[in-house]
């Protein structure tokens, strides 16, 4: 399989575990959402303000598309990329998929400093979460090899659990 790609929900550790898991594996890292980041000039909220999320997703697909494209390489993904059919699909064909798992509750916690996503800047950041992931979460598990469970467990010992079962996955 030509790349190992990280879905799941904001907070799941996509960015992190995914970092950690290229340097592990020795395999550039890259981040959707930083190169889209890169790309523009602009941050994440930045663009949602000025372009609506819908220019947002737009951009989100086009380096969904050119990031699958690439052969070995760890793709971590924006929590909302498996939202649109043409991403799955091209995520799936990328790859071997993991599905980062946390709970809403763990979700929170790690969500809660940074204001970088602009998705959670609602009245009620936990129903959001909560509203997005039993949306999302079916839209995972079509695509995913493998789910790992992130909560209680820090990254190292995720990473860890990744390469093993990914060791012991069959072939496609
Ligand atoms: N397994 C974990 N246990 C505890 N904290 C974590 C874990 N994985 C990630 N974090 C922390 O949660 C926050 C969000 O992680 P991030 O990698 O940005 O998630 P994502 O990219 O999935 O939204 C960061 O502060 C990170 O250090
Ligand atoms: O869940 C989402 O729709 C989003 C998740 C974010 O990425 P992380 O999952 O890495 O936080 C980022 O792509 C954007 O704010 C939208
Ligand atoms: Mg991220």
């Amino acid at each position: 399989m030509r790349n190992l790609i990280l879905v799941g929900p904001m907070g799941a550790g996509k960015s992190t575990i995914g970092r950690l898991l290229a340097k592990e594996l020795r395999l550039p890292f890259k981040d959707s959402d930083k190169e889209i980041e890169l790309r523009t000039g602009a941050n994440i909220p930045w663009i949602f303000d000025k372009e609506g999320e819908l220019g947002f997703r737009d951009r989100e697909q086009a380096m969904i598309a050119e990031l699958c494209g690439c052969d070995g390489v760890v793709l971590a993904t924006g929590g909302g990329a498996v939202m649109r059919d043409e991403n799955r699909r091209a995520l799936h064909a990328g790859g071997r998929v993991v599905y980062l798992h946390a709970s809403v509750e763990q979700q929170v916690g790690r969500t809660a400093r940074d204001r970088n996503r602009p998705l959670l800047r609602t009245a009620n950041p936990e129903k959001t979460l909560r509203d997005l992931l039993t949306l999302r979460d079916p839209l995972y598990r079509e695509i995913a090899d493998l789910v790992v469970e992130t909560d209680e467990r820090p990254p190292r010992m995720v990473v860890l659990d990744i390469l093993e079962r990914l060791h012991r996955l069959p072939p496609r």
